[in-house]
């Protein structure tokens, strides 16, 4: 069987990420395309990667096994408008954008369309993203195979019963490496702020962030247990810990996500 050949309409951050970690591992330059309004963007990604790259989306359209509809929520509606009907039979569309739901991608691309909705992450790009994955009904078993190849590529993927359950992945794990950078951008200015040279203060951040990721997911206790384990009682950690508590991070990281989540059904009815 030839290998299937996968087209990226809309080539900026999120496909760059996926492309990047899937051409590190089992995907070939020749079987993914990219399209994209934006030519400078097209060149960067073909003198990166070595793959095929248009500003024509029909031809994708037309050529592909798999099309991976990676352009922003507003444009979605307009971009699979104008896409031909007559694309490649039995053709997989995999939706990375956010609160674009099924029903909406089924009228604007035809009612038979075998559509997955997937919410990755930028990890990707090193081999380290998550995903959550929802098929809509016209999906075959080989379909939902070969979405989990793709995004098992680039790092893990969990199926959902429920497309509203995107809502919730969007604001965990979609939006999610943001929150972490945000934290470690404020580690890095407080170690300054402590003293140390900036490039210290950042390396120290990164590697324990990296560290206590790396140690989590090993774990066989839950991160509750291993924090307990960092603070020594009447320590450092326990001041620290009892700051962020007075401030109510959990709190915090709780209404974050919540408007996370809520913008992202927002935009389901908003771009319906
Ligand atoms: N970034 C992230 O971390 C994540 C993003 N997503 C989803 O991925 C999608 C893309 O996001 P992201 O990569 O960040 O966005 P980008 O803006 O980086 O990429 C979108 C690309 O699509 C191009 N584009 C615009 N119009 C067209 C068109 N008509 N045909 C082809 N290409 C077009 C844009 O060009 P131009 O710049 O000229 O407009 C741009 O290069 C969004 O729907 C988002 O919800 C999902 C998970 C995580
Ligand atoms: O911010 C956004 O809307 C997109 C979806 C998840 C991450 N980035």
């Amino acid at each position: 069987m030839t290998a299937p050949t996968i087209g990226f309409i809309g080539a900026g951050n999120m496909a760059t990420s996926l492309i990047g970690g899937m051409l590190q591992q089992s995907f070939k330059p020749g079987q993914i395309l990219a399209s994209d309004r934006n030519a400078e963007q097209l060149d960067k990604l073909s003198r990166q990667f070595g793959i095929q790259t248009s500003t024509d989306n029909d031809q994708l359209a037309r050529d592909c096994d798999v099309l991976v509809l990676a352009v922003k929520p507003q444009i979605m509606q307009a971009v699979c408008r104008a896409l031909p009907s007559q694309r490649k039979p039995g053709q997989l569309v995999i939706s990375i954008a956010a609160g674009i739901a099924c029903r909406s991608l089924a009228e604007w691309l035809g009612a038979d369309t075998a559509i997955i909705r997937c919410m990755p992450n930028t990890p990707s790009l090193r081999g380290q993203g998550v995903s959550g994955l929802f098929a809509s009904a016209a999906v075959s078993a080989e379909q939902k195979q070969l979405t989990e190849k793709i995004m098992n590529a680039v790092g893990i993927s969990l199926w959902l019963d429920q497309e509203e359950q995107i809502d919730a992945v969007t604001a965990v794990s979609g939006s999610g490496p943001a929150y972490f950078f945000y934290l470690m951008e404020a580690m890095t200015n407080a170690g300054e702020q402590l003293g140390l040279p900036r490039d210290i203060a950042e390396r120290l951040t990164l590697f324990t962030a990296l560290g206590a990721a790396d140690m989590a997911v090993h774990s066989d206790v839950d991160t509750a247990e291993l924090r307990r384990r960092v603070c020594s009682p009447n320590g450092t950690t326990e001041q620290a810990i009892n700051s962020f508590s007075r401030d109510d991070l959990p709190g915090m990281v709780a209404r974050a996500m919540q408007a996370a989540a809520a913008r992202s059904a927002e935009l389901s009815k908003e771009f319906a």
